[in-house]
Order: C-alpha cells, then sequence, then structure tokens
C-alpha cells in the first residue's frame, strides 16, 4: 500500500539553470561566485547562450559538483559534513557545511527554491564519501538530499577514464521534493542513464525531473541530449540537467549545454558551453495534454512484466 502523498497541483513556474563557470581550487571562491550568480539568475538576468529571461525564477538550479574541482582526488578534500536525515528538523545555521549555510542563506534571502547542485559529501558516523545534492525552501529550510545512486564508472580506450567509485560510495534512496507548483523529482548526471528512476520517480507523481550532471566531450555530443529527451518522453514529464560550464584549463571538461525538455521531448531552452544563467517557463498545459493525447500512463501492462516496479 502506498504511503505517498498525493503531489502537489502542478501550476506554472518560472525555472532558472546556472551553468557555472569559475570553479577552481579555491572553494571560497567557488562558493563566492555562485553566491552571485545566485543573486545575478534571483533577479531574472539571463548570461550566455540560451537565454530565455522569464522574470523572477520559482527555482534555481546549480550544476553537480559545483563547489569543488570535478574528480575522485579532489572529493576527500572538498567533501563537508551535511548530517541530514529525513525526516528529522535540520538546524541549517548549525550546519558544519559551509556549502549548506551558503546554499540555505542564498534561498532564503532571493526568496526562492534552490536545487544547489551537489558537492562531494562526507558521511560522519561512517566516514564514507557520497556525490550530493541539497535542496532549498524559499525560507532557507534544507528540504531534501539526494546522495547519486549511480556512480560514474567508465573506461573508453582512449577517451576517458573515470571512476567515481574509487572515492565516492553510491546512494541508495529515491529522492523528491515537494513545492507549491509541482513534485521535483531528483537525480545526478550517470543517474540518467537509468531509466528505472526516472520511471519511478515519475510513478511517485513528480511532474519535473531535474538532475545536475557534468557530461563531458566523448560521452556529450551524442548522450546529454538524448537521455534527456528520452526520460522526458517516456516519462512525460519535463527533464532538466544542469552543467558547469567548459573549462579547458581544468582537469575535466564538462560538456555544457544545460537544457529543459518538456513533455513531449521539445527543448525549451539549451545553454551553449560557457558560463550561462537561462530561464524558461513550465507549463502544465503541455504535461496534461501530452499525457491526454498520448495516455501511456493508463496504458501500462504490468499483467505483462510484472516484475516491474510500479513506483508507487
Ligand atoms: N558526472 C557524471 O556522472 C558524468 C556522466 C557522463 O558523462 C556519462 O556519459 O554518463
Amino acid at each position: 500500500m502506498s504511503t505517498i502523498p498525493p503531489a502537489p497541483a502542478f501550476k506554472p513556474f518560472n525555472l532558472a539553470l546556472i551553468q557555472l563557470g569559475q570553479i577552481g581550487a579555491d572553494k571560497a571562491a567557488n562558493l563566492k561566485h555562485a553566491r552571485d550568480m545566485i543573486r545575478r539568475a534571483a533577479g531574472g538576468e539571463s548570461l550566455g547562450v540560451g537565454g530565455g529571461a522569464q522574470g523572477k525564477p520559482d527555482l534555481i538550479v546549480l550544476p553537480e559538483c559545483f563547489n569543488s574541482p570535478y574528480g575522485h582526488v579532489h572529493f576527500p578534500v572538498y567533501a563537508e559534513n551535511i548530517g541530514f536525515n529525513r525526516g528529522e528538523k535540520y538546524d541549517v545555521e548549525a550546519s558544519e557545511s559551509e556549502s549548506v549555510r551558503m546554499l540555505s542563506e542564498a534561498a532564503k534571502t532571493e526568496g526562492v527554491w534552490l536545487l544547489g547542485g551537489s558537492i562531494p559529501e562526507r558521511n560522519l558516523p561512517d566516514g564514507k564519501l557520497y556525490n550530493t545534492s541539497t535542496v532549498y525552501s524559499p525560507r532557507g529550510e534544507l528540504v531534501a538530499t539526494h546522495r547519486k545512486v549511480h556512480l560514474f564508472d567508465i573506461d573508453i580506450p582512449g577517451k576517458i577514464t573515470f571512476k567515481e567509485s574509487e572515492a565516492l560510495s553510491a546512494g541508495s534512496s529515491i529522492n523528491y521534493f515537494d513545492t507549491e507548483f509541482a513534485r521535483v523529482g531528483l537525480g545526478i548526471c550517470y543517474d540518467v542513464r537509468f531509466p528505472e528512476l526516472a520511471m519511478i520517480l515519475a510513478r511517485k507523481g513528480c511532474q519535473v525531473l531535474i538532475y545536475p550532471g557534468a557530461f563531458n566531450l566523448t560521452t556529450g555530443p551524442l548522450n546529454w541530449e538524448l537521455l534527456q529527451r528520452a526520460r522526458a518522453v517516456d516519462n512525460q514529464v519535463y527533464f532538466s540537467m544542469c552543467s558547469p560550464a567548459r573549462d579547458l584549463t581544468a582537469g575535466y571538461h564538462a560538456w555544457g549545454h544545460s537544457m529543459v525538455v518538456d513533455p513531449m521531448g521539445s527543448k525549451l531552452v539549451e545553454a551553449g558551453d560557457g558560463e550561462a544563467i537561462v530561464h524558461t517557463r513550465i507549463d502544465p498545459k503541455t504535461f496534461h495534454d501530452t499525457r491526454a493525447g498520448i495516455p501511456v500512463t493508463v496504458q501500462r501492462r504490468f499483467d505483462v512484466y510484472p516484475d516491474v516496479s510500479k513506483g508507487s
């Protein structure tokens, strides 16, 4: 039996993605720059390719690993203790995490929902490290976290070898948060390659899925957009990923191209590869029209594939 409360009624809202640049070795500088970009996004400013200003955003998103260079050697150095336990009240001001304190202050001061990309997290009880997203309400409360479930371990000879598992442990829960305008499902980057996660989030009532991410120059060109449009269409949800800006002087070269895709698979907005703030309006009409016109959400044949979860 389901214990999940019904999703909030889906209402129109403004979404802004910050394709953050200048992510370097100096964590304090990374946090200061991110704070400044949140202020600019909250003021409705658009920057770089993509643009599309819609006025003040209701929800702002940062990229994966926004406070640290991306790489397994960096994670232990930049990791912070968050100590969030779902269901328990979290005292942000007493948080040991300087990133959490900054993000909470930013959400509260700017009066926006804030999906704070992800940061390396050190879980104190067992010392394990995770790649973790944190989410803040406009009152500055930390309302949700998501630990990357599928670690980015790939080896494409001559192109890219990356092993997050050399430093990180994988999360093992499915996470979303409720706002006054939508239920938003969470994933991080490589999680997008696993349709099961998006499918279950959608079946838990999420109308919008947002994954901070950082694809690379090998897989980005063919897979970044394709995967987002696939997850959007197969679940009939809005789908978005927010990347860091590309920096060819960094150890890891992010693909960029932060984007938002609607439930029919149309791209609403797309950044280039440089630093950018892009905005779009999320319209529930497209969501409802898509589900009414192509009613796959009520045509599933769980009698034929009973081993596939019904999610909620
Ligand atoms: N940060 C990541 O998880 C990268 C994932 C990626 O590039 C991919 O191709 O998948």
